[in-house]
């Protein structure tokens, strides 16, 4: 399929084995985002999710397997720590168009809200600083925190500042938003501000990656969830058939301890 076609996924990945070290974390995994699709990846601690996600945006190098950015091949060379893409500017691009949003929200301190979300696009894509600023505003009224543009991160709650993350994240002007639990680090009350905008993000189509201990969250917003164990996809599907009907007993087992 060319790389153009709008049927062309935003994320492929086939096969795709991850160690460290003698550990062996993902054992040979197959995922697929197509565009305007949320897939997200549910599992117990350790299972390889966060992993997974990012080897996507190649925080991560693999020893076997592939992963494909609009049907585009990412090639790694090297060996041991010597290991890196092949493409510095491949990894610019990829990494600007799966933006990722953290658990720990990862602001600058220094920099007020505005700033955060203004930097990567300025700095990094060297973009006009007038037109980024204008976008910047517009993401923060989108989250629903324009008036805290000039506030300091450690002025704003922590769900104001995850809100912050993703208004950051949509600024790059990304193809696909990379979720790595953004509400786990979140007191219940906040978590739920977080979860809003999450899913109007889905609404409207957004290709989203979402890593996720919240199986409600992963229930409204997936159109694809994946169940991973021990570095595994144990089961995958659409939510309803996933989490109405779980056909493993592991997806059953954890299902009713994540309910508990
Ligand atoms: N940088 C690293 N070096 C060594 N081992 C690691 C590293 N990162 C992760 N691991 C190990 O890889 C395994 C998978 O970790 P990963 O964070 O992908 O799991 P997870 O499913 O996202 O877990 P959680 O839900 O707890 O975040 C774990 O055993 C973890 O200890």
């Amino acid at each position: 399929m060319p790389a153009d076609s709008p049927d062309t996924p935003v994320i492929e990945i086939r096969d795709l084995h991850k160690c460290y070290g003698p550990l062996e974390v993902l054992k040979g995994v197959d995922l697929v985002a197509p565009r305007g699709h949320v897939v997200s990846l549910i599992g117990s601690s350790g299972s390889g999710k966060s992993t997974l996600l990012r080897c996507c945006n190649l925080l991560e190098d693999s020893q076997q397997g592939e992963v494909r950015f609009e049907g585009e091949a990412v090639r790694w060379k090297g060996q041991g720590l010597e290991r890196h893409p092949a493409d510095r500017a491949q990894v610019t691009r990829i990494r600007t168009n799966l933006s990722m949003v953290f658990q720990q929200f990862n602001l600058w301190a220094h920099l007020t809200i505005l700033q955060n979300v203004m930097e990567a696009p300025v700095t990094v894509l060297k973009r006009d600083p007038k037109e980024v600023e204008e976008r910047a505003r517009h993401y923060l009224a989108k989250v629903g925190i324009a008036e805290k543009a000039d506030a300091w991160p450690a002025q704003l709650s922590g769900g104001q500042q995850q809100r912050a993350a993703i208004a950051r994240a949509l600024c790059m002007e990304p193809r696909a938003l990379l979720f790595d639990e953004p509400t786990s680090a979140l007191d219940p009350e906040l978590e739920q501000e977080v979860v809003r905008v999450i899913k109007a993000l889905a609404d409207e189509g957004r290709t989203m990656l979402l890593v996720t201990h919240d199986m409600k969250l992963a229930a409204d917003c997936s159109d694809h969830v994946i169940f991973l164990h021990q570095g595994l996809v144990e089961e995958e599907g659409p939510p309803a058939t996933l989490f109405g009907n779980p056909q493993s007993e592991r997806l059953r087992g954890f299902l009713s301890a994540t309910a508990a």
